[in-house]
């Protein structure tokens, strides 16, 4: 794209607003602002291989192997880290936890009764047997022997005291409600009762020293919860993936700052570094880059250098302007430029800059997210094992009567609509700059190449957001 003028230097630290640098430095001219995009085509690819559309599971695959080695590099690297409990929601656990103490640590009580000895209770003559009732076992203290000819208050969660077997529920006891301990009180228990019952034996759920979790379990709450009620403060995680997010282009602005003629709003390193968090990686640095191949290429070497990402990411600047940063910067580099038969997302570049993986995604908005959702979330779920992978559903296409969702020839178009648990409804149309109608969305609708026109209540497939 071209855009004429270039800021003195490309470094736009987070928060920072172009428009006032301005006022201060001045626009600076480029030289190499003008070094036409042409050149480097011709150099790097002909106009024939231009017009090739990748298939889309072909380039999927490519990016596939590429954060998959990415990542090999990075386990080789740092196989795992601690990190404490309340930092670990969705990490993965990088090796087997046996459990350091027994679930429960102690036989306990699991209703609020009576703790005695069932063979007190065994062969009685009558229906109940009585018991002369001992102090209660306070929480949080050991709970000492039964008294012989005892039972002892115990409320749920309270430890056995040694010699007892067996609890009998409150609601079974006559009075069946707790009175303020006082010597000589008695209580009337049912006969028989059952050795073991409404007992929760020590190491009953897991026995101290059995495997709790394996390597490779993903850390939820159920499974932050074993963790903690075993005690362990801190887990051995998997590294996530680190990754350098670059946006491109002069008018790009971040959020915050006043808008300038011919300036917008930098919506993807917003969105893509919510997409690259929810998808189990770590942002290690963001910024926005202006359109100056010279000095695009002198920022990515330092941020290689400071950040050590695993995998760049960059947003714009990739398809067939005069002036595309990426493209100028990059091209015969290690990155090859493709043409994916995707829409949106069709331009796509892909390869490592400096031995680290290296994946750009077009400027649109729509299309970086879409480019994220249908190569980077299925490669980082299929390598990190986290997240789970989209839902997807088969249903019928809900349009009004007599309408359709055209597409074109050859191209899987991926359009956004709404599920709303009987069918998919379109939410805005094919462009790539709709990003209102992207936040009203749930879904990504998925029309394949050979579709071109699909009815109402055809069936489509669907990927749950
Ligand atoms: N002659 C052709 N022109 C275009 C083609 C083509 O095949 N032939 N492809 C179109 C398609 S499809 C896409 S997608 C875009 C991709 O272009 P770039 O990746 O080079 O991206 P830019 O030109 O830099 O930006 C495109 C668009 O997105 C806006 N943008 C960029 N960055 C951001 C950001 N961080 N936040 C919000 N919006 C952003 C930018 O202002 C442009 O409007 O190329 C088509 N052209
Ligand atoms: O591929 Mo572009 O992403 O259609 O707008």
């Amino acid at each position: 794209m071209y855009r004429g003028y270039v800021r003195q230097s490309n470094i736009a630290p987070p928060g920072y607003c172009p428009r006032s640098r301005r006022s201060r430095l001045g626009w600076l001219r480029s030289p190499d602002r003008h070094q036409p995009a042409n050149a480097a085509r011709n150099r790097h690819q002909t106009g024939r291989s231009h017009r090739v559309r990748r298939a889309l599971a072909e380039h999927r695959q490519h990016v596939l192997e590429l954060v998959r080695g990415a990542w090999q590099r990075r386990l080789a690297d740092t196989p795992g880290e601690p990190v404490p409990l309340a930092a670990a929601l969705h990490r993965v656990l990088a090796r087997d936890i046996a459990a350091p103490v027994s679930l429960p640590p102690f036989a306990n009580s699991q209703m609020d009764g009576y703790a005695v000895s069932s063979a007190a209770t065994a062969g009685a003559p009558g229906p109940t047997v009585a018991f002369d009732v001992a102090p209660p076992v306070p929480a949080g203290r050991a709970a000492g022997e039964l008294p012989v000819g005892c039972a002892v208050p115990v409320m749920t969660g309270a430890m056995l005291p040694e010699g007892a077997d067996a609890v009998v529920p409150i609601e079974q006891a006559v009075p069946d409600t707790f009175a303020p301990f006082a010597p000589g009180h008695t209580v009337e228990l049912p006969a028989n009762v059952r050795p073991g019952q409404f007992v929760r034996p020590a190491g009953s759920d897991i026995p101290a020293g059995a495997p709790a979790l394996p390597a490779g379990t993903v850390l939820k709450a159920g499974q932050l919860g074993l963790l903690a009620a075993l005690g362990v403060a801190e887990v051995p995680v998997r590294p996530r993936l680190r990754v350098l997010l670059l946006s491109t282009g002069d008018e790009v602005v971040p959020p915050g700052c006043g808008l300038g003629p011919g300036q917008i709003y930098d919506a993807n390193t917003t969105m893509l570094s919510a997409a690259l968090a929810d998808a189990g990686c770590e942002v290690a640095s963001s910024r926005i880059l202006a359109d100056a191949p010279d000095l695009f290429a002198q920022a990515l070497a330092g941020d290689l250098e400071r950040v050590a990402p695993d995998l760049v990411l960059t947003s714009g600047g990739i398809s067939k302007g005069a002036f595309e940063v990426v493209k100028l910067a990059l091209a015969g580099h290690g990155v090859e430029f493709v043409s994916v038969a995707m829409q949106p997302g069709g331009p796509q570049a892909l390869g490592q800059v400096h031995g680290t993986a290296f994946l750009g995604f077009p400027g649109n908005p729509v299309s970086s997210l879409v480019s994220f959702e249908m190569f980077l979330r299925p490669a980082l779920s299929a390598v990190l094992s986290v997240p789970s992978p989209r839902t997807v559903l088969q249903v019928p296409l809900q349009v009004p009567p007599g309408t359709a969702l055209e597409s074109p020839p050859g191209i899987h178009q991926v359009r956004r609509g709404r599920y709303d648990g009987a069918g998919a409804v379109p939410v805005g149309g094919p462009a790539s700059h709709l990003v209102h109608a992207l936040a009203h969305s749930n879904a990504l609708l998925q029309l394949p190449p050979e579709v071109t026109r699909l009815e109402a209540g055809g069936n489509v497939e669907i990927w749950l957001l």
